[in-house]
């Protein structure tokens, strides 16, 4: 820390020029008003009392605060210049005199506010004062008791000495609130402190040993002070918060080496001074130009005097047998025996010598303070979020709701557990069946003969087409999932269409390649290249003349679908039904039977089902979401190793499978899917797994929810951020006391967490002239909401009615 300087030159800083310049007659002036600011008593004060007022700073700022037609009175040992508004006199605060003098002033009015700036030795007539900084304290407050009216305020200047508590805790039985602060216009060397005392409780009788001095800062017996520990085990040393010493409010302190060679406790010196100064006094010292020069004067032995609270032991060690030498040149008694530093066991306590540390303390506690009440807060969360889990578990919220969806239903990893398929060595197998071929015989002509159809049939049944359509428009107007369902049904069959298109040049892109490959005809990689043995398979010349294999090789996956559908043509419809099968999947093939996608399916779990109206994803692969406990339970199957991708293709051959679609109306269609269909087993994993999903779905709260909690999210960010933005130009706020800076920093943190009140909404008829107006009504102020002035009557009339039947 910068040490400031109170004498000199160094006093003169920019406190000093700003009451230069604004004409306050000392300093001093700002220290009120940034009490003042911190407060507020003044704007509220209509009687104030200035203790110890010259030169009458504290009165300039009073007389400018205070409402006008107030009243100041204010005394000092010294004459105060005239101020505006206010009434001066000399006086010793102490005396019956300046009591008397004062009540004449006031007469029966009680003050709002007493200040007191006093300390002795300071003003012209130094001589007179006997009373000790504490004491004059003490005094004032004397004075306070007798003129504060109740709730009255009392502005003190106290000395961080052992007084001090003493008298924080008189403070404290006479006013409810008492705060000690360090206006930043306070010098930081000055040991000075402003304790404000609001609330003041007007005792009707006081105990006369609360304001005797005697009483209050009755000592307690003091061990005898150990340097020697100070200097040798300063590790040891525990703090006792005793102050400065009486008289001696600075942190910095040198003395001059004679004084240290010559004094009989050098440890005392060396525990206590900053500094052992080879500066000559104006009256000039022989003993220290002698010292100066003298060879055993090192640039050692000068550096470690510059700074003795930067040494340790060695360097101590070197100072003392320097000082033994320097007695022993000079003649002067040299102790042999003096006990060796080491040795020192006993310790004692040492007070805090700077000021520094004591904010320092106060900061350490602020922050205790506030880690106790993260600590709190933490915990309170930890049973919070205990309780939810509690409910959830007996189904009363759904995991979404305290973030727990992500991790999928009880059980969802033992279903799509790959242990056990490792454990019986499956996995090859299930690889294996990715690529299985599926030869398919079902191409061929499966285009329906349009048959003999009379003129009456072929009406009825575009009479029925239509009518169909007409129900389904409606359903989807009603619906918004219905909407969602046609969109994706239609995003479908447009891929599909892609799909047939000839020359399979879509077929063949990447991102569906990639969806190929688990059922593909040929064992294709992903990404559309063939792995190794399947390029050197393919590479045989029969193949080579082979044209349109692609094709051939769509329309297999495409029937590939239909392996757990119940027709087998690649129409739209036919898609239709393989997504009512229970795994949605995209236009061009099922991934649920690759075991490393079953894991995504478990991933997939719990996706919003309104959201993804394309099937695909970003990177392309298909979306896959798994919505029937039927297809749980394949999946299941085909991830454990019970099933492989052949199994799945073998079952495909029902008698669901390969029916002739074409021609077929819609409406028979979507009937067929849903009713028409093979029932394949379920386990009871695969029904609770599910069941659980739907769970979580139904619970979500409604999107005008989200959007709420979203919004209010977004808030408490922003209010952090500018939270953050405040405390960080106060850190860098140079006027400001670190403590004050921890207290400001506190009191944004207390505002923000604050709830604001909700504000009432205020209902207007509208009548009068209020009736039909378009914006606010005239002298109406905040939330407003018109209403039907029926509303009312027809409420006063119901009862009415209800009073006269009661009759
Ligand atoms: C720091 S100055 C006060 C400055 C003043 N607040 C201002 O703003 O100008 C301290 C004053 O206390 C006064 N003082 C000390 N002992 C006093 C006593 N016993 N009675 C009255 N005034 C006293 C001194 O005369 C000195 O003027």
């Amino acid at each position: 820390m910068a040490i400031q300087k109170k004498h000199g030159k160094g006093r003169l800083d920019k406190w000093y020029k700003l009451a230069k310049e604004k004409g306050y007659r000392a300093r001093a002036a700002f220290k009120l008003i940034q009490l003042n600011k911190k407060y507020g008593f003044l704007e509220k004060s209509r009687v104030l009392l200035d203790l110890c007022a010259a030169p009458g700073s504290w009165c300039q700022v009073a007389a400018e605060c205070m409402p006008a037609g107030s009243l100041i009175v204010a005394v000092d040992l010294a004459p105060i210049k005239p101020i505006p508004r206010a009434i001066t006199f000399q006086g010793d605060i102490t005396t019956d005199k300046c009591r008397a003098t004062i009540r004449q002033h006031v007469k029966h009015l009680r003050a709002d506010t007493v200040l007191h700036d006093g300390a002795p030795n300071v003003g012209v007539a130094w001589v007179q004062d006997a009373f000790s900084q504490a004491e004059l304290v003490l005094q004032s407050l004397k004075l306070a008791t007798e003129f504060l009216k109740e709730g009255g305020t009392f502005v003190t200047k106290v000395f961080r000495s052992k007084d001090y508590n003493p008298l924080l805790w008189v403070f404290k039985q006479l006013f409810s609130s008492v705060e000690a602060t360090k206006p930043p216009s306070s010098r930081n060397v000055s040991a000075e402190i402003f304790v404000v005392c609001r609330g003041f409780k007007a005792p009707k009788r006081l105990d006369p040993k609360f304001l005797d001095p005697k009483h209050v800062f009755a000592e307690l017996t003091d061990p005898t002070p150990n340097h020697e520990a100070k200097v040798f085990n300063p590790e040891k040393k525990k703090r006792k918060r005793e102050g400065y010493e009486e008289g001696d409010y600075t942190q910095y302190k040198e003395i001059s080496v004679t004084e240290f060679i010559n004094t009989t406790d050098p440890i005392a010196i060396l525990g206590t001074y900053n500094r052992l100064s080879f500066q000559q006094s104006p009256s000039g010292d022989l003993a220290l130009a002698t010292l100066a020069r003298l060879e055993e004067t090192t640039d050692e032995i000068r550096l470690c005097c510059e700074d003795l609270k930067v040494l340790g032991k060695k360097e101590f060690r070197i100072l003392l047998r320097w000082r033994l030498k320097v007695r022993e040149k000079f003649g002067l008694s040299v102790k042999r025996n003096q006990p060796k530093p080491e040795e020192a066991e006993e310790v004692t306590e040492i007070a805090p010598l700077d000021e520094e540390l004591a904010i320092q303390e106060e900061l350490e506690r602020l922050r205790d303070s506030a880690n106790a009440k993260k600590k709190k807060e933490r915990r309170k969360e930890n049973e919070r979020k205990h309780r939810e889990i509690v409910r959830m578990q007996m189904n009363m919220i759904t995991p979404m709701e305290i973030g727990m969806e992500q991790n999928g239903p009880v059980g969802a990893e033992a279903l799509f557990e790959l242990k056990t398929v490792d454990r019986a060595n499956a996995s090859d197998k299930i690889m294996a069946g990715k690529s299985a071929n599926l030869e398919s015989d079902s191409e061929g002509d499966s285009t329906m003969s349009e048959g003999e159809t009379d003129e009456g049939e072929d009406q009825l049944e575009r009479e029925l087409d239509s009518m169909y359509e007409l129900y389904q428009e409606q359903m989807d107007n009603r619906d918004s999932t219905l909407r969602a369902k046609k969109a994706r049904k239609d995003y479908e069959t447009e891929e599909w269409e892609g799909f047939s298109s000839p020359g399979g040049s879509q077929a063949s892109d990447d991102d569906d390649s990639e969806s190929e490959a688990s059922f593909h005809a040929t064992p294709r990689a992903q990404g559309g290249q063939l792995s190794n043995k399947a390029a050197l398979f393919f590479d045989q010349d029969i193949f080579h003349d082979l044209g349109g294999i692609h094709d051939f090789d769509d329309e297999d996956s495409a029937i590939e679908v239909e392996g757990h559908g119940n027709f087998s043509e690649g129409t739209p419809s036919t898609k239709k039904l393989s997504s009512s099968d229970g795994i949605k999947t995209g236009p061009k093939a099922s991934k649920a039977v690759k075991a490393q996608e079953t894991a995504e399916l478990s991933s997939k779990y719990d996706e919003d089902p309104e959201e993804p109206l394309d099937p695909r994803r970003k990177e392309g692969r298909l979306d896959i979401n798994i919505i029937t406990a039927e297809a749980m339970a394949l999946a299941q199957q085909i991830a454990t190793g019970e099933k492989t991708s052949q199994d799945v293709v073998d079952d495909g051959f029902n008698k669901y499978a390969f029916r002739d679609v074409d021609g077929l109306p819609d409406w028979f269609l979507d009937d067929e899917g849903k009713h028409s269909r093979l029932n394949r087993p379920i386990t009871k994993a695969a029904a609770a797994a599910i069941k659980e999903k739907w769970r979580a779905i139904n619970a979500r709260p409604i999107k005008k929810v989200l959007e709420a909690k979203g919004r209010k999210k977004y808030k408490a960010a922003q209010r952090l951020e500018k939270l953050r933005k405040k405390s960080a130009l106060l850190v860098d706020d140079e006027g400001m006391s670190e403590r004050d800076k921890a207290q400001e920093i506190a009191k944004l943190m207390s505002k923000a967490s604050k709830k604001k009140p909700k504000q009432n909404v205020k209902l207007v008829v509208a009548k009068g002239g209020n009736r039909g107006i378009a914006g606010r009504p005239r002298g109406v102020k905040g939330k407003y909401k018109i209403v039907d002035a029926r509303l009312k009557k027809d409420v006063r009339a119901q009862k009415r009615l209800a009073k006269a039947k009661k009759r």
